[in-house]
């Protein structure tokens, strides 16, 4: 699908950057492949039967209109090695972005996203795609960090989804709890959305988002790197800019010489907290 992008207030143009619409892994990182698929001929209609349904904790996560139920920790769609038909009703962000979505030029954030169709709540908006780099990779690229998606760690006992654009915010409260078989050491991993990227690079924070950021996986088996893929959290009017919270911790983002990193947050929300971090 072709994205427009649109200034209406200067003579700036869209920063260069290539477009991606899938991750870039490296052979550096390892990434777990699938094992299997499930066995289902039909739709994945049997939640008892359906190994992914199995694994989403007993059920198919989205409706029949595509729409995500509710976000989880972590969504397992259907994937290749799976036997039912790609019309499946559990693979629906593995098919790509189906609103005609614009970049434009905000006043106060840069550049944003907005949709110029109507949005019903729980689609699939697009995937937040960009180069995989392991945590260490990520301190590296300090100057550089305004499009990098923290993906948390693996093996951890906090609880929070962690799904936020960061560089330096303290593993622990950025971390998820998804364990993981297979996996010896704890590292972490992060989307560098800087040189490549997806619409999804463009999409801002705001403290009261309409979208959500949901883990998945299904063309691999590794829990450290799932897909971001952003689900709409509400029905979305023509035009609205779509945001999600970053989820930043304020006081925790740091720069390379190991000072708390400030940034004021303009989504314009009457609940903002004046800070993104
Ligand atoms: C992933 S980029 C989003 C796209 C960006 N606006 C652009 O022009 O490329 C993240 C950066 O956008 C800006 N940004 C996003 N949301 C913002 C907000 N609510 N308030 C202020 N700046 C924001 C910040 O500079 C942030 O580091």
């Amino acid at each position: 699908m072709r994205i427009c992008a649109v200034n209406t207030l200067d003579s700036l143009k869209l920063p260069q950057f290539k477009y991606t619409a899938k991750m870039k892994y490296t052979s550096r990182h390892n990434v777990i492949p699938l094992k299997g698929g499930c066995e289902c001929k039909g739709m994945c209609s049997d939640s008892k039967k359906c190994l992914c349904a199995v694994k989403n904790g007993g059920e198919i996560p989205f409706n029949h209109s595509g729409a995500i139920v509710e976000a989880k920790l972590l969504v397992y769609e259907c994937g290749p090695l799976c036997k039912c038909p790609p019309s499946c009703y559990n693979r629906v962000s593995q098919h790509g972005i189906k609103f005609q979505l614009e970049i434009f030029k905000t006043t106060s954030r840069g550049w944003g996203v907005r949709s110029l169709n109507s949005i019903p709540s729980g689609s699939f908006i697009c995937q937040y795609t960009g180069e995989l780099l392991s945590e260490k990779e990520a301190d590296q690229r300090t100057g550089n960090d305004e499009y990098l998606f923290d993906l948390g760690r693996s093996k951890s006992s906090s609880q929070s989804m962690g799904a936020g654009l960061s560089s330096v915010i303290s593993p622990d409260l950025q971390s998820t709890s998804i364990s993981c078989e297979n996996v010896e050491d704890e590292e972490g991993f992060t989307i560098d959305a800087f040189k490549y990227g997806s619409v999804g690079r463009f999409i801002n924070h705001s403290c009261s988002p309409n979208l959500v950021a949901q883990r998945v996986l299904y063309d691999h088996d590794d829990v450290r790197m799932p897909h971001i893929m952003l689900f709409a959290a509400e029905n979305i009017p023509p035009l609205r800019e779509l945001t999600y919270d970053y989820n930043y911790v304020v006081d925790t983002v740091y720069d390379s010489a190991g000072n708390i990193k400030i940034k004021e947050c303009y989504c314009g929300s009457s609940e903002c907290t004046g800070r993104m971090y």
